[in-house]
């Protein structure tokens, strides 16, 4: 009798026996799953993404949700720890997303070989009292090292990265690719989009609507008064008080703190920001696909403003930012912010060159 999944009987129990015992099978180091050019089991169409901290806060629930997004064929996740238990589990779930796990930096080479995306989450949180620029010291390090192996294993590969402070963490990458030839700044994003995420909400509340009827772009960067919201840019079009444009302004530029102070030292926000990243991701890969009119604001190399990196609205496309848009009419208050957002980002911007290049 023909049975589904085909080979004799023994190379069958070894398959199964391959799965009843995760720890060997997920993990790279297993000769049957070596390869890290692999490929989806049945062959599923997608793209391949890799997770860079993805035992983490946010790499957790980043790695489930991207496991259960159809467009991902092949899911790598790699960290420094437990990266064992969290591939075993997701492993689990019945999705086609086929799922491999890859410990520590001498299998972060296998990890990358051949992503189309990848998504950093590695590095440090903040604890209340810190500020983003406050993890720099460690976690610049941190995306650096990543940087280099993507540079080597896939630089192709489009790159959202999460690890703060990103107003530094996304120059430091730009400046490995440089080093290595292999920059593209169409293909580096920092990921910003919780911003947007926390925008949508605050303003829904405060306008009673629904917030996915909502859309603010949020531009500049992601720290403190880096980051701007254009509420006179909102859909649908509604116009605020003063008083309500100083409440959104402040609520949104200190969401993350907001989420810091009440997880009193147990780090920041894990699970909205696996939601919004899983939000930027998707659509990285929707433009990847070649769907039209994919745009999202993301902090990317850019001209709109005389600063290297700003975070505008982009459309994302098959070679990943295929337009910046310009910043559009601002009002008054806005161009105050922007004016506060330009100096505090490119000190930031600076000392994350600077560190690349010492
Ligand atoms: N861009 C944003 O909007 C945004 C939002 C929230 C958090 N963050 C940032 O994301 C980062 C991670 O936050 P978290 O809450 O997940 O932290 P976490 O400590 O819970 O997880 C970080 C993970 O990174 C791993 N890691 C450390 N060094 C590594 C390395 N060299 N290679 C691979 N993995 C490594 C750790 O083992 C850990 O599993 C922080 O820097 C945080 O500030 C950014
Ligand atoms: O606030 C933090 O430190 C984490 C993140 O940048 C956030 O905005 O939630």
């Amino acid at each position: 009798m023909q049975q589904h999944g085909g080979g004799d009987a023994s190379q069958r129990i070894a398959r199964i026996s391959a799965h009843l015992n995760p720890n060997k099978s997920q993990m790279e180091g297993n000769p049957n799953l070596e390869r890290s050019n692999c490929r989806a089991k049945g062959g599923a169409p997608g793209f391949k993404v890799a997770i860079l901290g993805a035992a983490g806060g946010i790499g957790q629930p980043l790695s489930m949700l991207m496991k259960m997004n159809p467009l991902v064929s092949v899911l790598h996740l790699y960290d420094v720890a437990n990266t064992l238990g969290v591939t075993s589990d997701i492993s689990h779930m019945d999705t086609s997303t086929v799922v491999r796990g890859f410990l520590g930096p001498q299998q972060l080479e296998n990890a990358l070989t051949g992503m189309d995306l990848v998504i950093i989450p590695a590095g440090v949180p903040r604890k209340p009292g810190m500020t983003r620029d406050d993890l720099f010291n460690i976690n610049a390090g941190i995306v650096k090292t990543l940087c280099e192996g993507i540079a080597k294993c896939c630089p192709k590969a489009i790159v959202n990265l999460i690890s703060n402070p990103v107003n530094s963490t996304v120059p430091i990458a730009a400046e490995v690719f440089k080093k290595a030839g292999t920059y593209d700044p169409r293909r580096l994003l920092g990921v910003t989009m919780l911003d947007v995420v926390r925008a949508n909400t605050f303003v829904a509340e405060v306008l009673g609507l629904d917030p996915r009827e909502v859309e603010v772009p949020v531009v500049g960067g992601h720290a403190g008064v880096t980051i701007l919201p254009l509420l006179s840019q909102i859909k649908p079009p509604c116009s605020f008080t003063s008083e309500e444009t100083a409440y959104l302004t402040s609520r949104i530029q200190n969401g993350g703190t907001e989420v810091v102070e009440a997880k009193a030292g147990a780090g920041s926000a894990t699970l909205s920001m696996a939601y919004a990243a899983v939000k930027f991701a998707d659509a990285c890969l929707r433009g990847l696909r070649g769907d039209a009119d994919v745009i999202k604001c993301a902090y990317v190399p850019s001209v709109v403003t005389e600063l290297p990196f700003f975070a505008s609205k982009v459309r994302l496309g098959r070679n990943g930012v295929e337009e910046i848009y310009p910043l559009g009419p601002v009002n008054e208050f806005e161009r105050a912010g922007l004016e506060m957002a330009k100096k505090e980002l490119a000190a930031s911007i600076q000392k994350g060159i600077s560190f690349a290049n010492k």
